[in-house]
């Protein structure tokens, strides 16, 4: 090793590397040249709506799943201790919710974009204004998740910074231009199975150079990396309980419930019962993620204690740590760091692909195809130039997110929250609430976008004089005490409560979603109620969710149980649907006919809607 702490690649890692690119362009051209090759839009973004369940949870797993997580979780464990891990709580309601909310509601409406939604439920305005906030979270979402891994591979081996944004980029474009969305579903599951191998790998040889299990535990343990369930009900503490289990719900709501990057793998699966059932899947899937990447935080502790590369300076930040970890430990197993290497890549390129195809899909779907008509070759082919599009532009803003720096975690789960929380709360006030209206719904998501601008990028600044900026320079604070539990703004949060806009601006970042998606409904409902709210009888039929109806059916099977096999199953307003499902082969025809039974279904509201 070099007395600066710069590593090196060997030539396997290189092969390694490689070889994920190689595969993951093979399987791109596999499906470009197989199946209906591609030449229609239903095929390139619906993958001809016949996926399983399977590879479908694999893949909404790996689509939110990043290098961010791969080396962002780790750095929180280790400087932190394992309080992050209770994010995993949230996963429950997370999934269930849109399990049974929004996934049978979106389904039965056949839609081709989740923002068709909002123009069935409202108009073409809030539609446009759906799609274009999607647009700008996904595009900058992008930029995180292919910087990150670049620049964590060019800070510890030196690899060229830009050459690996550009091979990951121009790869992972060109097989979600060629090959669709079976393409990206499909290279998902190999990813995964990159991605788990590499970690896997990693904590199994990081375990034995710590000692093995026990003297690993105990170093950990000592070292007050085991966090104790932190029941703190102030929601300006970054990681407690409460932020992460409930302020978590909103934030796996508004990516598992209504980000059409996953609805449209709802959307693509065979049945309806196989999209609730992958939804399901997802949580076994993210609760191995999570538990990987916890163990891999607490492995690196076990390795290191105190003395982190941070602080002796062969690093520079947080998010280097997981890769100088694997390169420092792993050099005497010659393609293990290649492994872990792929590992990472994988876990963006899965995030990458996913984010083209869902942008290509709304650009053309929400935004193209409504005011031009043109044949179905010309879409496709229009479909794939986007998704090229996008490939640029995803680049782009890896260049624009390499001027930016802060912790990579952080950064990843703010975006979610601060642009992701409005639309979450744009579609709840379209679904449990029929009284709202056009108006409000337009203005709410304005109001959710300006507190949300307004309190994160306040909070931003609040804290940038702080110390946070210059704690990895200080040598006694890179690492915080034994204590563990203490982050740089929680220390700072602590010192002086924070009181009146300050106290806004110091709330977690954990409470984006939920405080954004709220202000949404309150703002939306009061500008309903001030501008002549929605009647019953005027909201299309299947756009609203009946919670007085469910309530009191579950209600009715609790007081009574010999009750539930004669009152009417739960879904019954939109059952009216229900034997589209089965019938696959037709609906998956043309966009044509989509479109007439959607127009068809919003014009004319079903009676039994009216009673919700
Ligand atoms: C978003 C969750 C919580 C669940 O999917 C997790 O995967 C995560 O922490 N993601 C961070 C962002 C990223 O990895 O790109
Ligand atoms: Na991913």
């Amino acid at each position: 090793m070099d007395p600066t702490g710069q590593k090196y690649f060997t030539i396997i890692d290189y092969v390694i590397f490689a070889l994920l690119l190689v595969a993951s362009m093979a399987i791109g051209l596999y499906y470009a040249f197989t199946g209906g090759r591609q030449r229609t839009t239903q095929e390139f973004m619906y993958a001809d709506r016949s996926m399983k369940c399977l590879p479908l949870s694999l893949s909404l797993m790996a689509t939110f799943q990043s290098a961010v997580a791969i080396i962002g979780t780790p750095a929180e464990v280790y400087a932190n201790g394992t309080q992050y891990w209770f994010i995993g709580c949230s996963y429950i309601l997370g999934l269930l919710i849109p399990a049974h909310i929004f996934i049978p509601l979106f389904y039965r409406l056949h839609l081709t974009s989740v923002y068709q939604y909002l123009e069935l439920r409202f108009c073409k305005a809030v539609r446009i204004c759906g799609t274009v906030t999607f647009i700008f979270q996904m595009v900058i979402y992008m930029g995180v998740g292919i910087y990150t891994p670049a620049l964590a591979l060019n800070a510890v081996t030196g690899f060229h910074l830009w050459g690996a944004v550009l091979a990951t980029g121009l790869v992972c474009t060109l097989y979600t231009a060629l090959g669709g969305l079976k393409a990206v579903v499909w290279t998902d599951v190999f990813q995964t199975v990159v991605m788990f191998t590499g970690q896997l790998a990693v904590i199994i040889v990081g375990v034995h150079q710590a000692g093995g299990l026990s003297d690993a535990w105990v170093k950990v343990r000592d070292g007050g990396r085991i966090s104790g369930i932190d029941l703190n009900p102030d929601p300006t503490v970054r990681h407690t309980f409460w932020t992460l289990g409930v302020g978590g719900v909103f934030l796996m709501l508004s990516l598992y419930g209504v980000n059409q990057a996953q609805v449209q793998r709802y959307l693509s699966s065979r049945t309806e019962k196989e999209a609730v059932m992958s939804c399901y899947m997802v949580f076994p899937c993210l609760q191995v993620a999570l538990m990987l990447s916890c163990l891999m935080g607490l492995v690196m502790y076990a390795c290191y204690g105190n003395n982190s590369p941070l602080e002796q300076q062969y690093i520079t930040s947080k998010d280097q740590m997981v890769l100088y970890f694997v390169m420092d430990m792993l050099q005497n197993f010659p393609g293990l760091p290649g492994l872990f290497v792929a590992c990472l890549f994988s876990a963006s390129l899965s995030t990458i692909s996913s984010a083209f195809n869902s942008l290509a899909t709304v650009t053309m779907v929400d935004l193209i195809k409504p005011h031009y008509s043109m044949t179905e070759a010309r879409a496709t082919l229009l479909s794939k130039m986007l998704a090229l599009s996008y490939g640029i532009i995803c680049v782009a803003m890896a260049y624009l997110v390499h001027l930016m720096n802060s912790s990579v975690l952080q950064a990843a789960l703010s975006i979610f929250g601060m642009v992701g929380g409005p639309l979450l709360g744009l579609f709840c006030l379209g679904i449990f609430f029929p009284c709202a209206n056009s108006i409000g719904a337009v203005i709410g998501l304005a109001a959710g976008l300006v507190m949300s601008f307004w309190v994160g990028i306040g909070g931003f600044l609040s804290r940038m004089p702080s110390s946070v900026q210059v704690l990895p320079l200080n040598s006694t604070n890179t690492v915080p005490a034994a204590s563990g539990n203490i982050t740089g703004p929680a220390v700072i949060d602590a010192a002086s409560r924070p009181v009146g806009l300050n106290g806004l601006y110091s709330l977690s970042y954990m409470w984006y979603s939920a405080l954004n998606s709220s202000t949404v409904v309150l703002i939306g409902l009061v500008i309903s109620f001030m501008t002549g709210p929605t009647k019953g009888a005027d909201v299309a039929s299947g756009t609203v969710y009946p919670v007085m109806r469910t309530a009191q059916s579950l209600l009715h099977k609790l007081v009574k149980p010999s009750a539930c096999c004669t009152s009417p199953p739960e879904h019954t307003q939109i059952d009216g649907h229900k034997e589209m499902n089965g019938n696959i082969k037709e609906d998956a025809g043309t966009e044509e006919e989509t479109e007439t039974f959607l127009t068809s279904n919003a014009v004319s509201p079903v009676e039994h809607e009216t009673s919700v």
